[in-house]
């Protein structure tokens, strides 16, 4: 298994490229099933969880070629996808792929939609919590979708095609929005989603199905008319930059001190993060090419941050502030609402000298004057990136056991720390 070696104490100074979103490539791929014609997706992430959608896709029967495999300078923009879904040839999405990631559970509404009928695993992803998917569910039903649970598997049927309907979600779902969404585009007549999840991705896949044929208004917002179609046409679009990884490389060089540009990253798909971000001492500006961070000299304040639903504070930064926060001069107030147990990466913290005590959904964190490098174990996607700025910031020498977790959602990461000054490399397994 793969290790990551960091020696930390170095400040960032450069460029890094982002990338295309993960959480908007996977739900774009996805977006194919929905028709017989190719959909065209420029700056797709070269990831692993792209990866294995792309094996679970090729089991439906979707033809994917892949062209753009660029090197030098150009390679972050990233590879274009063709993915035609001429003819889908089987309606199961098994239970060994689809357990090892969330989105893949997002197939289940394109695939009544189109076939009438799907046997859909039920998801794993990263173990932050129960994650149910009650509200996918009930989203489905309303549209007309008969649904049985058995053996692990979503049994859905819609011989006669699903019917547009009002969905009005109890709490904000980024994954049952995506589902119905996509679902809706195919479903006879008007859905309208209230309490629609406003993700920047959410928006970003509604675009694409737009060039498809699809009348939606209320992009962007919380309330999502949908007007079906009986077959939509190919398209061609590119997935937005991935705000995550924005907000994961302005937060190290926050942790790190430097200047750095994040060349194609859009600050609007930030703004709560960057406004924290800038209460700790930290500069923001925005360029023609990007985003611009840069932290000299000065201390890093302490901080009060809740994640909340898109426009407030992403959960998928909240362990990376955490880890910006055990070097602030006093003690934050980091509260997690939106999953139960996201708190893995606080005892990995500790190991390297972190002060952090967990009261129920909330982390007192204490700045500390020194981290030090230890061994220390990544236990999800974004917990293994805290360890990755805390090892930047620690003393000496930190390894990152399980890296697996970070290829999930960071294209050429240690490449990209290396660049701009940090001494960070992976350790090939053999
Ligand atoms: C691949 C992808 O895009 N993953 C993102 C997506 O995950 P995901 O789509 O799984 O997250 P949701 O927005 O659905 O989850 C938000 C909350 O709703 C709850 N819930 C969700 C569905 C449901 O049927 N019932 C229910 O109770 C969840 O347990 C959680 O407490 O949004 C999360 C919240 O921004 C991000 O952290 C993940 O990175
Ligand atoms: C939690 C994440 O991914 P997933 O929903 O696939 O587990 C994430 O992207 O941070």
């Amino acid at each position: 298994m793969d290790r990551i070696k960091i020696e930390g104490g170095n400040s960032l100074n450069g460029e890094i490229p982002i990338s295309g979103a993960k959480n908007a490539a996977l739900p774009l791929m996805i977006a194919s099933l929905l028709t017989a014609d190719r959909l065209t997706l420029k700056n797709v992430p070269n990831l692993a969880d792209v990866n294995l959608l792309a094996r679970i896709l090729r089991n439906h029967g979707v033809d994917l070629a892949v062209d753009g495999k660029r090197a030098g300078p150009a390679m972050h923009l990233g590879e274009t996808f063709h993915l035609t879904a001429r003819d889908i040839v089987d309606t199961t999405a098994p239970y060994e792929m689809v357990s090892r990631m969330r989105a893949s559970f997002w197939v289940l509404g394109p695939l009544i939609a189109r076939m009438g009928v799907a046997h859909v695993s039920l998801p794993g992803g990263c173990a932050i919590g129960t994650r149910p998917v009650d509200l996918h569910l009930e989203g489905l039903k309303a549209l007309g979708a008969d649904i049985d649970i058995d053996g692990g598997y979503v049994i859905a049927k819609a011989p006669k095609g699903l019917v547009g309907n009002r969905v009005t979600f109890s709490k904000v779902s980024v994954g049952a929005t995506h589902n119905v969404l996509l679902a809706a585009a195919l479903a006879k007549g008007e859905t309208l989603i209230e309490n629609a999840a406003r993700e920047p991705e959410v928006g970003d896949v509604a675009e694409c199905l737009t060039k498809m044929g699809v009348k939606i208004e209320g992009i962007g917002s919380s309330t999502l008319r949908i007007q079906g179609r009986d077959s939509l046409e190919g398209a061609v679009h590119t997935v937005l930059p991935d705000r995550i990884e924005t907000g994961t490389f302005a937060l190290a060089v926050a942790a790190c001190g430097g200047d750095v540009l994040l060349n194609g990253a859009r600050r609007s798909d930030l703004s709560a993060a960057f406004d924290i971000l800038q209460k700790t001492g930290t500069h923001v500006t925005d360029t023609n090419e990007g985003v611009r961070v840069t932290r000299n000299g000065g201390g890093i304040e302490p901080v009060t941050v809740e994640t909340q639903p898109f426009p407030g504070f992403p959960t998928d930064l909240q362990a990376q502030m955490m880890a910006l926060m055990t070097r602030a001069n006093g003690t934050s107030v980091i509260r997690e609402t939106i999953f139960e147990n996201r708190f893995m990466h606080v005892q990995e913290l500790a190991r390297l000298g972190a002060d952090i005590r967990l009261h129920g959904d909330t982390a007192t964190v204490v700045g500390v004057s020194g981290l030090r490098g230890a061994p220390v174990m990544a236990t999800d996607l974004r917990a293994s990136v805290s360890l990755v700025i805390a090892g930047l910031m620690a003393e000496g020498e930190t390894v990152i056991n399980r890296v697996y977790h970070l290829d999930r959602g960071f294209e050429r990461l240690e490449e990209k720390l290396s660049r701009c000054g940090a001494n960070i490399e992976r350790v090939s397994a053999g």
